[in-house]
């Protein structure tokens, strides 16, 4: 069982939850999060409105398809998603921060642009975007607290997320299937940190505790499961753990909804690195190399990676590229 840490708590007593923060992040790099101040009632419309979606006919949920898109937004269908080369079973949206096209854009700006909204079912947009407000908040006081167990001011991470911060939010769904055990592929997230909320009930989120030692993270009802991505680990030297995540395809007949939230710094923002004291320097384990997963400290580098290799028939479509594909073990 993960830790479960209460947001709360770090009102009475900051030192002794910072502490549970940076051993959670250390020794899992993934934890159960109550106490965050978002409402049982935003957290049950969330839900509500993704299963609303999943239940359109096709048809529908492709007038947003994330084929339209060369910023990588909508809709892909099942099957439309790859992760270590390998097809992910899952249907999904994708929400990024609503802004602009940046004429001529170059490299990651190309990330920059509209969402693509469903116009059914109602309420979509508004409770999704209120949804990437309340939850920016609250990924953005963790980071604080971080900061300060890890030794470096409270404020050490804020320029990089004060303007133009480029969060990501996934409404997903994995349909039960006999025919594969891919969900999603074993990954580690591109960007800071997620918080992961998780429809009661649904099993299939697997996390690697150790060297190909995978155990199953069920959902707690109202808590978000939160972990950490790529630019946290290079920020802390690796003394943060990015732990490589996968889900299992539901069994036939059963599914799952998740919708992740992503946050992630600026495109253009390199990740400060903290100097950390000597006794935590010292049980730092260094950032994880992998020759086929680069792991870029600009963000939007990170991002362009991530986005293309999942979605190559929209980067191919679009940019006019077909990205190289990991040759992974897992
Ligand atoms: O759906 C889930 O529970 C996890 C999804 C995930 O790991 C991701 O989209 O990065
Ligand atoms: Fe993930």
């Amino acid at each position: 069982m993960l830790p479960i840490l209460d947001l709360d708590d770090a009102e009475t007593d900051p030192t002794t939850f910072r502490a549970a923060l940076r051993e959670a992040a250390h020794d899992h790099g993934f934890f159960y999060l109550t106490g965050h101040g978002v409402p049982g009632e935003s957290l049950t419309e969330v839900m509500r409105l993704a299963r609303d979606f999943f239940a359109l006919p096709d048809e529908a949920k492709n007038e947003i398809s994330q084929l339209q898109s060369p910023q990588f937004r909508g809709y892909s269908r099942l099957g439309g998603e790859l992760t270590n080369g390998k097809v992910d079973w899952r249907e999904q949206i994708d929400i990024g921060p609503e802004r602009a096209v940046i004429p001529g854009a170059e490299g990651y700006w190309r990330l920059q642009g509209p969402n693509l909204w469903p116009s059914s079912p109602a309420g979509f947009r508004a409770a999704f975007e209120e949804w990437g407000t309340a939850l920016s908040e609250v990924g953005l006081r963790l980071l604080r607290h971080w900061s300060v167990s890890l030794g470096a001011p409270e404020s050490f991470f804020d320029a990089a997320f004060a303007e133009l911060p480029a969060t990501l939010i996934k409404v997903v769904r994995y349909p039960g299937t006999a025919d594969s055990a891919q969900g999603v592929g074993a990954h580690k997230d591109s960007g800071v940190l997620t918080l992961l909320l998780v429809e009661p009930g649904s099993e299939g989120l697997e996390v690697e505790t150790a060297a190909g030692s995978w155990v199953e993270v069920p959902p707690v009802e109202g808590a978000f499961i939160v972990n950490i991505g790529e630019l946290l680990e290079v920020a802390t030297g690796g003394y943060l753990r990015a732990t490589r995540h996968r889900v299992r395809a539901p069994r036939p007949g059963t599914d799952r909804v998740s919708i992740p939230f992503f946050l992630n710094p600026a495109l253009d923002e390199v990740i400060p690195i903290i100097d950390l004291p000597p006794e935590l320097a010292t049980a730092s384990r260094g950032v994880e190399t992998d020759p086929d997963n680069p792991i870029f400290s600009t963000y939007g580098e990170n991002a362009w990676k991530s986005r293309t290799r999942a979605h190559p028939d929209v980067a191919e479509l679009h940019h006019g590229i077909i990205p190289s594909q990991p040759v992974s073990a897992y």
